[in-house]
């Protein structure tokens, strides 16, 4: 602990503990049993330190509270006045959740302990970011039907914490959504974050909710675009790059616009043709600028936060490094703050004949098609079993080993970083290299993500997605054939049952996607691919089979009426998407998982 600045000290009981010395300075609270000579201090202090803890740093505190007067255990002769500070330790190692810690100090002297409870409280005060209002959905039915109970677990900490939370116990699916979308933006702008305690489901919801009218991004390349344009001119085709291009692009997708736009019906329950705001028209973006309170994205100041509840909760595990709603609720509460990528999936067609308008959902997590989106379709049919069914319809949909025909056509990747393993330029060369030794996993303050944010530049001219600079000579390439799955994983998305993820050195804000294209395989090796995803340490990438392209986007072509797609867990029919990878869309309540 710093102790360069002036520290202020005084004599008090702490409970469990006895007369102590407490010292207080501007980075935290330490103590030492009064009855120990200073000479002795040191040698003492060390016996004393393995027993309990001599210290806490105010940036490990959450909550400071006065509970007047009242026992000291072991003082019990005399009642004293008390405050209590509610602090946290750290596991022992990285997949440990923290462990709420209490200490009890007390003074004989009212006077004396208030002045000291203000000392403190003053230090607490300057602790930046911490969330002073926050609005909080509740899904009751989450995982094992335990949403309400694990809100009820947490919301002490937020009140301990003076922490206002406005909390909606979501009544049905869509719920969450309906109320961000409907929400003003002057009505959002009196939160500092919006929590989901659920799933990935819920968040998916209300990452919805949010951006669905409120991100304003052209959209990108449609893929009947990419068919009937030169390949190898990607300049004409991408969005990325300047204002010019971006509304040069504007125009060439009103065409597809108008081409389809005839009399499409959106069967999605979150979206509807006439809620897409994917196309910003230049009458929507004005409006909008003149709007002082209005909301957009990417912004600096709300976080979106998740105490996790659900059956799976890869968002949480991804990066926070544990799935305990303790610890999503301390990062919450201590303001913790790091963006993430967002992936933007524009539907052009949901079934082979239909004509839709073009529809937009994002995903914080992953957009998987195939093997993923069936086991989802499958599962709904057994939502009864709980958790459980996805164990029975993964098991069946993988006995069933459907492959797709399909199209994909993928921004290739430049090299990123000098010592990043991305990908030299070349058709056969921009798969990833099969082992790799030199994976970098994101971890808290993440080199890669860590970066000047690359989005800045394309804040200024309206587009949020991924620019990086690398669009200028990037190549649309492509893959044709039959796949079992087409998966995008925005970030590691690690889970219990995945504790590498699906992608071990995704990242959690660098801007790009990673394509997983597992083509048609004999049945065992897939179920190798599948086991192989199960353990840590092991590489699931490592197929003949398997293609692994870091992307800023890609397109997908299908022609099965059945076409469906798992966003974040979630259902999403399509049979033609473009999904593109917006860098730090949103802002997470979270630090990164821990070395
Ligand atoms: N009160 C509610 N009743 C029914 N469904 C709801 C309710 N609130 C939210 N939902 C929906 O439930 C779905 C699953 O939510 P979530 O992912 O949070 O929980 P989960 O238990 O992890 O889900 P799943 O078991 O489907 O993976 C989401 O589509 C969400 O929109």
């Amino acid at each position: 602990m710093d102790t360069s600045a002036p520290a202020l000290s005084s004599t008090l009981f702490l409970d469990r503990v006895g007369e102590v010395v407490l010292c207080l300075n501007s980075t935290g609270l330490s103590w030492i049993p009064a009855s120990i000579d200073p000479e002795e201090t040191f040698c003492c202090q060390m016996m004393f330190h393995s027993e309990v803890e001599t210290e806490i740093r105010f940036s490990d505190v959450y909550a400071v509270e006065f509970t007047g007067l009242g026992l000291i255990n072991g003082h019990n002769s005399t009642e004293m006045y008390r405050f209590v500070v509610h602090g946290f330790q750290r596991g022992k190692n990285s997949t440990s959740p923290y462990v709420l810690s209490t200490y009890t100090f007390g003074h004989r002297d009212s006077h004396a302990c208030q002045e000291l409870f203000d000392q403190i409280n003053a230090c607490m005060k300057l602790q930046v970011g911490r969330p002073k209002n926050l609005l909080v959905f509740v899904h009751p039915k989450c995982g094992k039907g335990n949403g309400r109970k694990t809100w009820e677990v947490v919301a002490p900490l937020f009140s301990r914490a003076k922490v206002t939370t406005k909390v909606t116990v979501t009544q049905r699916a869509g719920h969450a959504y309906d109320i961000l979308k409907s929400s003003t933006d002057r009505e959002l702008r009196s939160f500092d974050g919006i929590i989901a305690v659920g799933g990935d489901g819920l968040f998916n919801e209300v990452l919805n909710g949010l951006l669905s009218s409120r991100h304003k991004a052209p959209y990108p390349p449609a893929p009947t675009r990419l068919n009937t344009t030169d390949v190898k001119d990607p300049l004409q085709l991408h969005v990325y790059e300047d204002s010019k291009n971006v509304s040069n692009s504007l125009t060439s997708h009103s065409d597809i616009f108008v081409e389809t736009a005839l009399k499409g019906e959106d069967r999605e329950p979150l979206l509807s043709a006439s809620e897409s705001h994917g196309l910003a028209t230049s009458e929507q973006e004005s409006f909008c600028s003149d709007q002082s309170t209005a909301v957009s994205f990417p912004n600096d100041w709300l976080r979106l936060g998740i105490i996790p509840a659900g059956s799976t909760d890869a968002i949480v595990i991804s990066t926070t490094g544990v799935r305990d709603p303790i610890t999503s609720a301390l990062h919450i509460i201590l303001g913790k703050k790091i963006s993430l990528d967002v992936a933007q999936v524009v539907r052009w067609k949901t079934t082979p004949s239909s004509i839709d308008t073009p529809s937009v959902r994002y995903a914080a997590s992953f957009a998987g098609y195939g093997f993923y989106g069936d086991v989802i379709k499958e599962s709904e049919k057994y939502r009864w079993m709980g958790p459980s069914r996805y164990d029975f319809t993964g098991t069946k949909v993988f006995l069933e080993h459907r492959a797709y025909e399909a199209e994909i056509g993928f921004l290739e990747a430049k090299a990123v970083d000098a010592d990043d393993e991305t990908l030299v330029a070349g058709t056969h060369q921009t798969r990833l290299p099969r082992r790799n030794p030199n994976k970098r996993v994101c971890l808290t303050k993440c080199s890669v993500c860590v970066g000047p944010t690359k989005s800045s530049q394309t804040l200024t001219n309206g587009s949020s997605c991924s620019s990086d600079g690398h669009a200028e000579d990037s190549r649309w390439l492509r893959s044709k054939g039959r796949f079992l799955s087409v998966g995008a994983a925005v970030i590691s998305c690690r889970n219990e049952r995945a504790p590498d993820g699906l992608v071990v050195d995704a990242h959690l804000s660098d801007g790009f996607l990673h394509l997983i294209l597992v083509k048609d395989c004999p049945r065992p090796s897939y179920l190798w691919h599948l086991t192989k995803l199960t353990r840590r340490g092991s590489n699931p990438l490592d197929f003949s089979f398997v293609e692994h392209h870091k992307t800023q986007a890609f397109t997908f072509v299908a022609n099965h009426d059945s076409s469906v797609w798992n966003l974040d867990g979630e259902l999403f029919q399509a049979c033609q998407v473009t999904v593109r990878a917006c860098h730090g869309l949103i802002n997470l309540f979270a630090a990164g998982p821990e070395a």
